[in-house]
């Protein structure tokens, strides 16, 4: 049996330690200015986020990742890809979260991604992070271009089942999505739900635009927050969504 990698450590002993995980999504399509966005990172840093995800669903190219992952290069916190598709794949981060679209009706990105990008990130030598990614509810561009047959916020029982059936494949995480800019968060009764009857690690984001919510969300389950857009949107608000949560304790 394979040893986890470094990244795959560090993220489970915040959770065994009872330590919310933030991840700052970082979209390399919206960096324009590289000293605002070293400003911007370095100031989430301090904060306490726990990672950073660099990914974005349209207009994002390897050439932009690599100048994101460019100026990120100094944090000692993981450097994770969320990746939207296989070109997005680079060895300056430290790892990938290996996601399989579970709610998609196109085997590609259920399987077909995974089996393209699995010799590139061998090679690149990066950890993969094994995650099932489920849509929900409003769901965003992810949602479209992804072709997910969006789980309604309303349906947690169906969430549930998708998490056992991760669980049951051997997935460590379960990205709970309901889309960038989502106006709408994922419930918390969703997370409640999903966290007490499964033993997978949720992972929620999409519209988490308040310290309020990310607690709420946290309190109900969630081992892990994204946010993006709020960053770019109001980074002072992104810092106090990372100091909000780090005062929940979860164990
Ligand atoms: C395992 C590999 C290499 C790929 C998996 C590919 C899969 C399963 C993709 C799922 C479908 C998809 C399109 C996911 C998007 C994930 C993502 C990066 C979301 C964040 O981007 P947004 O913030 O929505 O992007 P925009 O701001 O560009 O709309
Ligand atoms: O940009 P926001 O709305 O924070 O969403 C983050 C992430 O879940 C999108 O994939
Ligand atoms: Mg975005």
């Amino acid at each position: 049996m394979k040893t986890k990698g470094k990244v795959a450590n560090y993220l489970q002993k915040l959770i065994e330690d009872g330590h919310p995980i933030h991840f700052s999504l970082i979209d390399p399509e919206k960096v324009t200015d590289i000293d605002l966005l070293d400003r911007v990172t370095s100031r989430l840093y301090k904060a306490g986020t726990s990672a950073f995800l660099i990914g974005g669903t349209l207009g994002v190219s390897k050439e932009k990742m690599d100048a994101t992952l460019t100026v990120l290069r100094n944090y000692d916190i993981p450097k994770i890809i969320f990746p939207s598709n296989i070109n997005l794949i680079t060895e300056k981060a430290d790892a990938l979260l290996f996601m399989s679209l579970l709610n998609s009706d196109d085997l590609y990105y259920v399987i077909g991604a995974q089996v393209s990008a699995s010799l590139i990130v061998k090679l690149a030598k990066l950890e993969a992070i094994p995650t099932g990614y489920l849509i929900v509810g409003h769901g965003g561009t992810a949602a479209h271009i992804g072709r997910a047959r969006v789980i309604p916020y309303d349906n947690p029982e169906l969430a549930l089942a998708y998490a056992l059936a991760a669980e049951y494949m051997g997935m460590e995480y379960l990205y709970l999505e309901a889309g960038s800019g989502a106006p709408e968060t994922v419930r918390p009764d969703m997370i409640r739900i999903v966290s007490s009857s499964s033993g997978i690690n949720l992972i929620v984001g999409g519209g988490i635009r308040s310290p309020e919510r990310a607690t709420e969300l946290v309190k109900a389950g969630a081992k892990a927050i994204v946010t993006g857009n709020i960053i770019e949107s109001d980074s002072e608000r992104a810092i106090k969504i990372i100091e909000s949560i780090q005062k929940v304790n979860v164990s």
